[in-house]
Formats: C-alpha cells, sequence, structure tokens
C-alpha cells in the first residue's frame, strides 16, 4: 500500500528524514511511533506529496506519489494534527462537505455522512456549530470530515493529543472499525500504549529514521529486557544491592528512595529468584510488582532515552 525508500527531507540545516523507510501492507492499522520532533509529521506530508523531499522515493497504491496523481489521492483519507472544519458550518454540513468533494450522488452522501456521524459518536450534535464542541468532540468531528468517504487509505496524525479518556477511547474504537471496513490505516502518536493498543505493525521512529519495525510482540523480542520487578519499601545495603545484581537473569538495579527496580533478561524464576534472596537475609518490603516490557523499554534500549521526555 505504501512503499517509501530512502526518504530525506531537510528543513535549512535541520535534517527531518534522514534515509528513512517504511513499508505498510494493505489491510494493517501501521503506527508510526517516535518523540516529538522524530519526523512523524514531515512523513505523512511527504506521503502526502504536500512537502518536497530532497531524495528517496515514495509510491502508494504501486504508483509514485506526486502533487498531481489525483486518481490515488482521491482514495486517501487524511486527519491532520491541527483542527480544519469551517466554523460557519454546522456537524452535519461539515462533514457533508468533506464528503462531497469525494461523492457527488446526494443519496449516498447522506448516507455516508449518517455513517461518519454514527461512527464519531456525534449523534447528539449534528446541529452544533464547531464553536460549542468540547476539545475532543470537535477532534472527532475532524475525524468524520476526514474519512466520511471510506477511503482505501486513511493517514492520522496525533488524532488524540490534547482530548479526554472518552473521546479517546470513542477515537480508538472507531479507528478499528474503519479497519474492520476495509481501509488500511496509518496512525502517527507518540503515546505507546495507544499504538500498542490498535496497531498490526509499528515502526519506532527516532530523528527522522527509523530504529525498529514490527509488532508489539517482535519488538519487544528484540530487546535484553524480558521483566521489570519493582519493590518498594525496601532498604537495602550496598553490600545487599551488589548480591541482587550477582541474581541470576538480572542485568540493571536501581535503588531509589527505598524503591529497587531491578530489570532482568527473559526468563521464568525472575522474580522468585529476589523474593528469595530478601526473604533469607529477612529484608521486609513493601508492594511488590512485576511488568513485562513496554515499547518504551524497547525505546530506551535502543537509543538510551525515554520515548516521553
Ligand atoms: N517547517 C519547518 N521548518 C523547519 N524545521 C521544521 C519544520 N517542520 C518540522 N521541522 C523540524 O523537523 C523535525 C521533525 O519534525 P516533525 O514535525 O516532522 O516531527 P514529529 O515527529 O511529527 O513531531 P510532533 O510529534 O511534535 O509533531 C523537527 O526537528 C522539527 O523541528
Amino acid at each position: 500500500m505504501i512503499k517509501i525508500e530512502n526518504l530525506v527531507k531537510r528543513y535549512g540545516n535541520t535534517v527531518a528524514l534522514d534515509h528513512f523507510n517504511l513499508n505498510v501492507k494493505e489491510g494493517e492499522i501501521f503506527g508510526l511511533l517516535g518523540p516529538n520532533g522524530s519526523g512523524k509529521t514531515t512523513a505523512i506530508n511527504c506521503m502526502l506529496a504536500l512537502l518536497k523531499f530532497d531524495r528517496g522515493s515514495i509510491k502508494i497504491m504501486g504508483e509514485e506519489m506526486a502533487p498531481d496523481n489525483y486518481r490515488v489521492k482521491r482514495q486517501i483519507g487524511i486527519v491532520m494534527q491541527d483542527v480544519a472544519v469551517f466554523e460557519e458550518l454546522n456537524v452535519r454540513d461539515n462533514i457533508d462537505y468533506f464528503c462531497s468533494l469525494y461523492v457527488s450522488d446526494k443519496g449516498k452522501r447522506k448516507e455516508l455522512v449518517e455513517e461518519a456521524i454514527r461512527f464519531a459518536g456525534l449523534e447528539d450534535y449534528r446541529k452544533a456549530y464547531p464553536k460549542k464542541l468540547s476539545g475532543g468532540l470537535l477532534r472527532r468531528l475532524n475525524i468524520a470530515c476526514g474519512v466520511a468517504h471510506k477511503p482505501r487509505l486513511i493517514i492520522l496524525d496525533e488524532p488524540t493529543v490534547a482530548v479526554d479518556p472518552q473521546s479517546r477511547n470513542r477515537i480508538l474504537e472507531g479507528i478499528c472499525e474503519l479497519s474492520r471496513q476495509g481501509s488500511t490505516i496509518v496512525y502517527t502518536s507518540h503515546y505507546m500504549e495507544e499504538v500498542e493498543q490498535i496497531c498490526t505493525r509499528i515502526a519506532i521512529m527516532d530523528h527522522g529514521r527509523e530504529i525498529a519495525v514490527g509488532t508489539k510482540e517482535e519488538l519487544k523480542s528484540m530487546i535484553k529486557t524480558g521483566e521489570t520487578v519493582t519493590i518498594e519499601a525496601v532498604i537495602l545495603a550496598g553490600e545487599e544491592l551488589e548480591r541482587v545484581r550477582e541474581l541470576p537473569g538480572v542485568y540493571e538495579v536501581r535503588y531509589e528512595g527505598q524503591t529497587l527496580t531491578v530489570k532482568c533478561t527473559k526468563g521464568k524464576h525472575n522474580l522468585i529468584h529476589i523474593l528469595n534472596f530478601l526473604n533469607e537475609r529477612e529484608i521486609p518490603f513493601g508492594r511488590v510488582f512485576s511488568e513485562l516490557p513496554t515499547l518504551n523499554d524497547v525505546f530506551l534500549e535502543i537509543t538510551g532515552k525515554q520515548l516521553r521526555d
């Protein structure tokens, strides 16, 4: 569906995309995950031929993308980061306007607009004007406008930034629904939980490059961390901390404010080893929990920094 090879885009001295590659297959919900400034929006704008690039190639639906490739453009739905709707039109008429750019048959359009209203959960706001809508509802309207014509490829650039949890869930469910109806989705975000929740495959970006690509399971299996064990309210002497470091499977230990955080490689008995050690030495401790790796762990291991600052 999308094939990007060796894309380079500079803004003056800033290299926004540095030999960026991407391969999105038909039917995927593909997540582009990266911190602010990693190049996600630039990649999207190049894909849509809104921005010229310095090197590389972009093919969408097997065709070279270009500003005048209307055949491909007609089959793409776009939801940009900034809300772009008409203040003068109510919710229904806004969706109808955007849909009319693609669908001229009035009857067909009526059906599509109603479906988009339902999909975005805007049934109670058909007649409302954008000024009266909350931030979350406005975002949902923005999405409905971008997808009402049921495009084959839908590109959403951070559609959940600064929305309330209810709207966020509605948006994520809606995206899965669009996928079930047959659209291929590209979804950019810096929220790893969202990407983990809905995306079938994920590319992690940093400094204009894709640093890892795969399903969430594949990405997590690329790293050393198998489990992070946290033990609260524990008092350890320096020598005891050294012994923890030597336990089987342990490869990183942090101890701050009486909280012990132990990163372990993949293995079944990491937690037991740590608890046995504390029990043998009769060291009291508080709450204990063990977490599987997150996409932040993947980012952290590959780049040495947190996905979110
Ligand atoms: N119009 C521009 N002029 C100059 N530099 C730009 C411009 N747009 C983006 N950049 C720079 O290019 C790099 C990539 O930015 P981009 O907006 O593509 O990242 P992003 O991952 O989408 O970030 P965000 O999540 O904040 O939207 C950043 O260093 C940014 O400062």
